[in-house]
């Protein structure tokens, strides 16, 4: 658990974090939204003690960080940023092994953690262990970035707009690549992003930032249903609020008994994902299958609007 209590950062008189408070449990996603220069990268540079608080506390697991030599610190909680930061004259391998090789582990261990988390990020070793991250793509590197942040397997990533050099598609593949990694390792992640509908798609629950300050600090259907502030409000969008909270909800959640043609969505796509592949196939109705690819039923343009409607 990370509890972060009454952080400020005061810079030459000007409050750029003000007396911020969030505790985010093991194991959740916290996403951290905001306009430019509200605060968000400041806030979360604290927490690893790469920008001194003026005043507050941070404590992880019970610890106050400030018991911890900083150094210790950002060894314990890995750390991306946007541009990945990769070291431009290492190899992949060099790069992921950074954190292990500053812990002393033995080259073994060093070697066999590389190919493991480069057959996570689907990197064949092989191919990709002695490349330089000039030679990669731009989503390639990122997934170094990434890669090398857990290599000494943190139980927190911190992450400042990660994704903000991908194109789209590679985007939502990362995020989606992200989201089964934390599930998997039950990281605890705190991400600043710009995009709302990032921020609703990977946080359990969202900051929202303004001049310094957390505005709301809620769950993304809370932040949709009842935004507390006019600037929250505008940042969700009232026109997409429906798309948004169609985003949230899976298939499986408005699954009717009947039957469709043409190709089938399955239980996990979300219900916005579902409702574009209506429109974009011109069906009304879509088979849906389970991941084992089993029959359930058929989701229907009626029940979508329905789920819409009700959520509202
Ligand atoms: N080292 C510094 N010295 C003085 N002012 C700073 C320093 N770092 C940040 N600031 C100021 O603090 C404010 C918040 O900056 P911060 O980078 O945390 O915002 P942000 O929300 O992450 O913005 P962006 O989305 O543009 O990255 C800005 O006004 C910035 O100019």
């Amino acid at each position: 658990m990370i509890e972060i209590e009454e952080l400020t950062k005061v810079y030459d008189g000007n409050t750029v974090v003000d007396r911020v408070s969030l505790t985010v449990p093991e194991g959740t996603v916290a996403a951290i939204v905001g306009t430019s220069g509200s605060g968000k990268t400041t806030l979360l540079r604290m927490i690893n003690r790469l920008v001194e608080p003026t005043s507050g506390s941070v404590r992880i697991g019970g610890q106050d960080t400030r018991a911890i030599p900083p150094h210790e610190l950002r060894r314990q909680i890995g750390y991306v940023i946007q541009g990945y930061g990769l070291f431009p004259h290492r190899t992949v391998a060099e790069n992921i092994a950074t954190v292990p090789q500053l812990l002393g582990w033995d080259r073994d261990r060093i070697a066999r953690r590389v190919d493991e988390l480069m057959e996570i990020f689907q990197l064949d070793p092989a191919q990709y262990r002695d490349r330089f991250p000039s030679e990669l793509s731009g989503g390639q590197q990122q997934r170094v970035g990434v890669a090398r942040a857990l290599a000494a397997e943190p139980k927190i990533l911190l992450m400042d707009e990660p994704f903000g050099a991908l194109d789209p598609i590679i985007r939502t593949k990362a995020r989606d690549d992200l989201m089964e990694i934390q599930k998997k390792f039950r990281t605890t992640i705190i991400i600043v992003t710009h995009d709302m509908d990032e921020a609703i798609q990977l946080g359990d629950r969202i900051a929202v930032m303004q001049e310094g300050r957390v505005l709301q600090w809620d769950t993304p259907t809370g932040i949709l249903l009842d935004p507390a502030h006019d600037f929250v409000a505008e940042l969700v969008g009232v026109r997409d609020r429906p798309f948004r909270l169609l985003s949230l909800q899976p298939v499986r959640d408005a699954v009717e008994e009947g039957d469709a043609s043409g190709p089938p969505v399955t239980e996990d796509t979300s219900l916005r994902d579902a409702f574009a592949e209506m429109l974009w196939s011109g069906r009304r109705a879509l088979p849906v299958v389970s991941r084992a690819n089993k029959r359930l039923g058929r989701l229907t343009l009626e029940g979508i609007s329905r789920r819409a409607a009700r959520l509202q």
